[in-house]
C-alpha cells in the first residue's frame, strides 16, 4: 500500500516566531491520520522547525537544495546540511523554482542523484501550465518533465521518491483542478511510470496534487483513486486549515 502523504510548503512565508507559533498549534491540534505529515519552511528557520516539532508526528522538509554536496557556491544549501540537522525530505521541482529561478529538466535531473546519493527522499513537482492545457499538450509536457528528470533512474530509486502533480495555472489562483482533472492526470502518470518500470513500482509510489487545495475542496479531490494527498501552499499557512484538509484524507 503506497503511503498517503499531506505537505505543507511555506515557500518564502513565516519569520521564526511566526514558524514556531504555526509548528507548535500545528503538532497540538494533529488529529489522529494513518497519513503522513509534512511540512516545509524556510531554510533560515528549518533546524528550529525539527526541534521543535522533536517527538511530533509531523515531519521537515526543505524546499530546494543544492546539486553539489560542498564548495564555492554562494548562497546555497547542500543536501548534507539538511540531513545534518536531522531534515530527510527535499522539494525539487517546484514551478517557482523552474520560472524564476531558471531549473531545467537537466538541473534537477543532477539534483535528484544528488538528494539520492545523500539518502533523501524527494517531493519531485511538475506540471504544466496554462496554454500547454489549452493547447493540449498537457499529458506530453508532464511525461517529458518526469523522464527527462527522473527515468535515468534505476527501478530501487523509486521508493526514495514521491510525486507531487502540480499544474502551474492552478498555483496561488484559488483555481484548483477538478477532481476529475487531477485523477486523469494522476492516472496518466502511474501508467507513464508503469510503461517504464512495471506495474509494481507504479501501484507503489504516492502521487500527491498541489494547486489550490483548500479545506472545503480536499476530501473530494483526495477521493479520487490515483490521488494519494495533497502538497499544499497558502491552506498550510494556517493550522485550522492545513487540519481541515489533513482531516479530508
Ligand atoms: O505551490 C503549491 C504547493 O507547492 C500550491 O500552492 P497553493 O496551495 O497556494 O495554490
Amino acid at each position: 500500500m503506497r503511503s498517503k502523504i499531506v505537505a505543507g510548503n511555506w515557500k518564502m512565508n513565516k519569520n521564526l516566531e511566526e514558524t514556531t507559533a504555526l509548528l507548535n498549534e500545528l503538532a497540538g491540534k494533529l488529529p489522529d491520520t494513518s497519513a503522513e505529515v509534512i511540512v516545509a519552511p524556510t531554510f533560515v528557520n528549518l533546524a528550529e522547525a525539527v526541534k521543535t516539532l522533536g517527538g511530533s508526528k509531523v515531519q521537515v522538509a526543505a524546499q530546494n537544495m543544492h546539486f553539489e554536496e560542498s564548495g564555492a557556491f554562494t548562497g546555497e544549501i547542500a543536501p548534507g546540511m539538511l540531513r545534518n540537522i536531522g531534515v530527510n525530505t527535499v522539494i525539487l521541482g517546484h514551478s517557482e523554482r523552474r520560472a524564476y529561478f531558471g531549473e531545467t529538466d537537466d538541473l534537477l535531473k543532477k539534483k535528484v542523484d544528488t538528494a539520492l546519493a545523500q539518502g533523501m527522499r524527494i517531493i519531485f513537482c511538475f506540471g504544466e501550465e496554462l496554454e500547454d492545457r489549452k493547447a493540449g499538450k498537457h499529458f506530453e509536457l508532464v511525461e517529458s518533465q518526469l523522464k527527462n528528470a527522473l527515468f535515468h533512474l534505476p527501478a530501487s530509486a523509486w521508493k526514495h521518491i514521491v510525486l507531487a502533480y502540480e499544474p502551474v495555472w492552478a498555483i496561488g489562483t484559488g483555481e484548483t483542478a477538478s477532481p476529475e482533472q487531477a485523477q486523469e492526470m494522476h492516472a496518466f502518470i502511474r501508467k507513464t511510470l508503469e510503461s517504464s518500470y512495471g506495474s509494481e513500482i507504479a501501484q507503489g509510489v504516492t502521487i500527491l496534487y498541489g494547486g489550490s487545495v483548500k479545506p472545503g475542496n480536499a476530501s473530494e479531490i483526495f477521493s479520487k483513486p490515483d490521488v494519494d494527498g495533497g502538497l499544499i501552499g497558502g491552506a498550510s499557512l494556517k493550522a485550522d486549515d492545513f487540519i481541515g484538509i489533513i482531516n479530508g484524507i
